[in-house]
């Protein structure tokens, strides 16, 4: 594998680390999306660890709803990871057009991510960054988790620091518990919850002012509007009023 392989097509979006370009291998017309991440960058972050259990993570995975990592390889300067090409590109850009989604709809994708959820949980994976920006729409529609940069192998611990968005953080990760302060898979099924919340409101759930969104979690203090569905409503406060959930917020 060597990057003169590929012809480098437009930018598909830019992650955290490096740039994503659409990419097709030369002899066989395969599209992926290549990913190119800069060593020096990886070294200055103290990423490489971080990066090399990902790509170790992600090779290891095959499902529908999870998106492939199918190769890596790298030159003096640069890694490059081979990505599955999502033909519908990034679920936000579809939910804020959308502003929310029919409950078929979202109905859909949440079968799909708990789906992939099983395979990876099955794996003893936890994804712990369930959110709109680290999905894909594939071609035919089907979703695609990516991103598994916060990814950890079960049992993770707190200590790990956490930077994006509070929004679909679980109480545990938010409340001092006790000692140990280890949390399992379910922390996904919290993020699967306010998933859930956002593709039907086009909001999440505990939206606020990052004290107060803070605040908010621990109390699992949140409102539907009326226009979502009885047995919808019923489903994201399942996940809150979820025995485990409950214990560990106390
Ligand atoms: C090892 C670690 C640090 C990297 C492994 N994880 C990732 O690379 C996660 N990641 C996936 C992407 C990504 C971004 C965009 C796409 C797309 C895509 N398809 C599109 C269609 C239309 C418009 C935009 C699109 N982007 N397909 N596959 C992608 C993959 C970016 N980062």
């Amino acid at each position: 594998l060597h990057l003169g392989m590929f012809e480098i097509g437009k930018p598909l979006g830019k992650g955290k680390f490096g740039r994503v370009y659409l990419a097709r291998e030369r002899d066989h017309g395969f599209v992926c999306a290549l990913k190119v991440l800069y060593k020096s960058e990886l070294q200055t972050a103290r990423v490489e660890k971080q990066v090399r259990r990902e790509v170790e993570i992600q090779s290891n995975l095959r499902h529908p709803n999870i998106l492939k990592l199918y190769g890596h390889f790298h030159d003096s300067k640069r890694i490059f990871l081979i990505l599955e090409f999502a033909g519908q590109g990034e679920l936000y850009k579809h939910l804020r057009k959308a502003t929310r989604f029919p409950e078929w709809k979202a109905a859909q994708y949440i079968a799909q991510m708990a789906s992939a959820l099983r395979c990876l949980h099955g794996k003893h994976v936890i994804h712990r960054d369930i959110k709109p920006e680290n999905i894909l729409v594939g071609i035919h529609g089907e979703i695609k988790i990516s991103d598994f940069g916060w990814s950890v192998h079960a049992p993770g611990n707190r200590r790990n620091t956490y930077c994006g968005t509070l929004d679909y953080l679980p109480p545990e990760m938010i409340v001092p518990r006790s000692p140990g302060n280890s949390y399992d898979e379910k922390v996904d099924l919290w993020s699967l919850g306010v998933l859930t919340y956002e593709l039907l409101v086009g909001e999440a759930p505990f939206e606020d002012t990052p004290v107060m969104t803070t605040r908010r979690i621990a109390r699992a203090d949140m409102k539907t509007p009326s226009f979502v569905s009885a047995e919808a409503t019923d489903l994201i406060k399942k996940v809150q009023q979820h025995p485990w959930v409950l214990k560990h917020c106390r």
